[in-house]
This record gives C-alpha cells, structure tokens and sequence, in this order.
C-alpha cells in the first residue's frame, strides 16, 4: 500500500504517479499547481491518522477545524444537515441495492484486498495572492483596508472514504465543489493539506490532459515527455510510442510542434498517451470531451477496454447518465464536503434535488 501525503508524494506535473516502492522521502511537495496558487503553510504535515485520533486541519487563524462528520455509506440517505430533502420533491424510486455498471470486469475481485485507495480525513487549502507580483504599495492599501493580501479558498475539506477493488466511482457536484482538488490530489499532483491518500496500485489519469506537454516539441517528443512523466521508463514508452500515435490519429502533425495543433488535437494526443498506461487504477476527468464526436466513440471504447481490467476508476463528470451508466458508485461533493456516497442514482437524484433543477439541466452534457 503506497500513500500519498505531503511528505512522501511524488510530484509530476503530468496529472499522475506511480506506486511508491520507488517513493522519495525526501521529495518535497513542489507549488501544488500552476498558476499563483500554492498550498497553505502546512502542506508539509504529514497528518497521519494516529490511534484512532483524526486529524484535524487548520483553518486561515490555524484554528483548529471540526472534524466533519463521518462519509456516509453505500445507499445512505444524506448527512440530517444536508439541504437535500425538500418536503415538496417527490421521492425517488429506490436504487437498486447494488448498481451494475455496463461494463464487465476482466478479472475477479478478490473480497479480501485492502481498499484500493483510501482517502483519510483529506483536507487541501489553495492561497492565492491577488496580485501576481505583490508591491509595498499594494500591501499598505491592503494593510489600510483591514484586507489580507493572501485569498485561502479551503477546496477539500475533510473528507473520508475508500475505494474497494472493482469499484467505478462516480464524482458529481456543482462547479467549485472540489471534483478536479481531489482527483489531483489522487493522481499525485496536489499534496495534501492534511490528511492522507493510500494508494494500491499504479494511477493514470486523464485529467487535465497534456499537462506537462511542451508547445515548443513535436508530438512525439511529448508523448515521450507524457509517458515519463506518468512514470514509465523511456524503453517503455519508446514500445508504445507508436500505437500512441495511431491511436491519436494526427498523421504527420505527430512530428510537428504541440503549439501547431489545434485544443482538440492536443487533447486527442494526451488522451492516446495516458490509455496506453494500463494503470490499475484510472482517474477521468471528464476526459470524454477529448476530441470530435468520431473520436469521442474511440475513447469511449478505449475506457470501457481499460476500465474492465482497472483495479478502481474514479470518474468525474457532470453528466449524471455517463455516471450511472459508467460507475457502480458514487460520491457527491458539495463545498469540498463529502454530502454523500451511495448508488450513482441516489446521488445523482440527492444531487439533481439539491440543485432543484431537476435532470434536464444535464441534457446538454449527456448528448
Ligand atoms: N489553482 C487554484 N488556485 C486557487 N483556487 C483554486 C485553484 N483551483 C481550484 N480552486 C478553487 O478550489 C475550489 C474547488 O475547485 P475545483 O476545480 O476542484 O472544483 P470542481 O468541482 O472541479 O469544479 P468544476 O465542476 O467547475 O470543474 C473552487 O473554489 C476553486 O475556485
């Protein structure tokens, strides 16, 4: 079991890492992401849940944070204070007890396995500075406002649960719920605030496709440069590199510079590079709206391929059809809160309450 916490996490900007037999210690967390935002002061703490104690995070004072209630189960009804039940809402036809995704698993799944990833009381702070280069002035007419000079947004926010082997995990919430905090966080890009992240395997994802690419190399240099930085060795990706290639179908543009492509065509690219990982566990970030709609049924084909021999898939999207008919579970963020984990229809219909806009608000995503 490989974990994931400030102290010991491999950093690539390439949106993944690999299990941590090879973990450094003595790496250190490196600015969480790009951009002015970093980690608040404590990101090197490695928080580990020590005799039952859970650790607390630190809010902007560095108060201590209540711990947030426990996650809730499989086919619980929300948290009491959840704003989800609405005396008006007619209920929902009940969810099946266990949810069948579409897709069949390759390989058994052993009852007994440890969690594939477990995710311990996870909390991640950005702080953003206002200005990109603070000047004194600045600061004195901040300082005579009363205002701070640094912005905390608190994305994630204790959040618990773990993920059994053969589990499809649906992620659904609303823009800024922290969906895309805590799949960083799990493909090893974000550290942890606090808390920690256990990893059972090796993690690929698709999500925020073609970080760590480079404009100024052609296609092939940066599939190289996306394969080491999901951490494979250059022989690994050099065997591959062309099936890469002829999945993404860019003919010669491959030997082009990366600025010479169109969004779609580099996101086609970073989509071939990343399925041909085999992970174990596969992290998917709305990756689906890779590409035009021929290309789309391509990767929609190559995720079902992945997904029925993947240890564990965590899938965000805001389309709730893609999560039902993709995950056998679900979790629903809400503020960087856990607000519930249940059958992707009990979520989604939580959710889609929560919302009171009812399922046709999603009916432009699910086309
Ligand atoms: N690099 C960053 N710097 C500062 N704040 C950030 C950064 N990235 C995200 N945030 C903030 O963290 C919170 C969670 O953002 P996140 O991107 O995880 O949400 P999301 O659920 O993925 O949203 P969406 O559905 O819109 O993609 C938001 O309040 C957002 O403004």
């Amino acid at each position: 079991m490989s974990s994931l916490s400030a102290s010991d996490m491999d950093l690539t900007q390439g949106g993944s890492r690999r299990s941590d037999e090879n973990a450094h210690p003595e790496v250190q967390p490196a600015a969480a992401d790009q951009g002015d935002a970093v980690p608040t002061d404590t990101e090197a703490i490695d928080a580990k849940v020590v005799d039952d104690q859970p650790a607390q995070g630190t809010d902007a004072e560095g108060q201590a944070v209540a711990a947030q209630p426990a996650a809730a189960q499989p086919g619980d009804e929300p948290p009491a204070d959840a704003p989800v039940a609405d005396a008006e809402t007619p209920e929902p036809a009940p969810a099946p007890a266990v949810a069948q995704p579409r897709i069949e698993r390759k390989y058994p799944v052993d009852p007994d396995a440890p969690p594939a990833v477990s995710v311990q009381d996870l909390s991640i702070t950005y702080r953003t500075t206002f200005e990109k280069i603070p000047t004194i002035k600045s600061a004195i007419v901040r300082l005579g406002r009363g205002e701070r000079a640094v912005r905390e947004v608190h994305a994630l926010q204790n959040l618990s649960f773990d993920v059994m082997e053969g589990t499809a995990l649906g992620i659904i919430g609303a823009n800024g719920a922290g969906k895309s905090t805590l799949m960083r966080a799990l493909a090893g890009v974000l550290p942890p605030t606090s808390g920690r992240i256990e990893v059972r395997g090796e993690i690929s994802s698709l999500l925020s496709l073609g970080v760590g690419f480079n404009g100024a190399l052609s296609g092939r240099e940066n599939v190289m440069l996306g394969g080491l930085a999901q951490g494979l060795t250059r022989a690994q990706v050099a065997e591959r590199a062309e099936e890469i290639a002829e999945f993404a179908e860019l003919g010669d543009f491959m030997d082009l510079p990366l600025r010479t492509y169109s969004a779609g065509m580099a996101q086609r690219l970073a989509f071939a590079v990343s399925v041909h990982m085999e992970p174990d566990i596969l992290l998917i970030d709305e990756a689906l709206s890779a590409g035009d709609a021929r290309f789309k049924n391509k990767a929609a084909a190559k995720m079902d391929e992945l997904m029925s021999s993947a240890r564990a898939m965590f899938l965000v999207s805001h389309s709730l059809a893609s999560i039902r008919e993709l995950c056998n579970e679900a979790i629903w963020i809400h503020e960087g809160r856990l607000m519930m984990r249940g059958t992707p229809q009990a979520c989604g219909d939580a959710y889609t309450r929560f919302l009171e806009v009812g399922e046709n608000a999603f009916t432009l995503e699910d086309l």
